[in-house]
């Protein structure tokens, strides 16, 4: 697949017009952020996670983005629940994996959640990504250790595995489908310094699932938005606090400029 920034713009267009209501199963840490960025770049965000109302919010929602950020048992009930739901009603899927690899509880509800219910994506950092796709791979918590890159294998091995599109954030996003693959080298380093990007970007593709029915165009479109918000931010007044704020405006704000002018296709 080739990048195209003309389709990117489309299909931020798309999302501002259709405002697609996106349902988050999603952690405590990120609730308002990961909402206010859906509603910056136009979609309806939803943070839904009781046994008793996920599969009717399912019913009526364009896409459902589960992210095991602050895990218990009560929150995978209403991940169970809410996939099988979504996946009954052919509604796209976004797993992010957060934390995989540091503890064995959130190995083994993430590989029994995406074994039930393979997600349309699966969005995590380096060490998320080797970890879930079974190797013993190092974490700091919710933090990689390893660029992208060394994530490769393992995600090739978890798209066939699992049918899904899978994406590597870090200084080079990879988005791999099968055995096709693109990559950007849009985004800040001081990204990484604002907790809950990572979760952002899996939002971020709920989004564009909810509109581009090509789930591998939609994530790599989906990446390329959140790499050149977060750099235009960061290049705005580059500290943490001033990042999190610009970052909301400038999704708010983006332009088919932006898109032409920045997007950075690494292959
Ligand atoms: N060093 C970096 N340079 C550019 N962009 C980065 C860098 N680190 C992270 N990002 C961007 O920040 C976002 C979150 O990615 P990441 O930090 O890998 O996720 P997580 O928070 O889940 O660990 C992604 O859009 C990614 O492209
Ligand atoms: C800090 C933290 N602890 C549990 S979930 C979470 C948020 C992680 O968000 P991200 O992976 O997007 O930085
Ligand atoms: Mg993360």
């Amino acid at each position: 697949m080739q990048l195209n920034p003309h389709q990117i713009w489309r299909d931020i267009q798309a999302i501002r017009s259709a405002q697609p209501l996106i349902h988050n199963i999603t952690n405590f840490v990120v609730m308002n952020t990961t909402a206010n960025a859906l509603l910056a770049i136009g979609a309806s965000p939803a943070m839904v996670h009781a046994t008793e109302e996920v599969e009717e919010f399912v019913s009526i929602s364009q896409a459902l983005v589960v992210n095991i950020g602050t895990l218990d048992a009560n929150f995978v009930g209403g991940m169970e629940l809410a996939m099988k739901q979504a996946h009954k009603l052919n509604k796209p899927i976004v797993f992010d994996p957060v934390g995989v690899g540091a503890t064995s509880y959130r190995n083994k509800v993430s590989t029994q959640l995406i074994q039930a219910i393979p997600p349309s994506v699966i969005r995590g950092n380096a060490s998320e990504i080797m970890a879930l796709a079974g190797l013993d791979a190092q974490t700091k918590g919710v933090d990689s250790i390893y660029g992208s890159e060394a994530a490769l294998n393992a995600a090739y091995f978890l798209s066939k595995k699992y049918n899904s599109t899978v994406v590597i954030s870090g200084a080079t996003d990879f988005i791999i489908y099968q055995d096709n693959m693109v990559s950007t080298a849009n985004g800040h380093p001081l990204m990484s310094k604002v907790t809950g990007m990572g979760c952002t970007a899996t939002a971020l593709i709920g989004a564009f699932v909810a509109i581009n029915p090509n789930y591998f165009e939609a994530a790599a479109h989906a990446m390329a938005v959140m790499g050149i918000s977060g750099e235009i931010a960061a290049e705005k007044n580059p500290y943490p606090g001033s990042l999190q704020v610009n970052f909301l405006d400038t999704l708010y704000k983006l332009t088919g400029d932006d898109i032409l002018y920045r997007l950075q296709v690494t292959s």
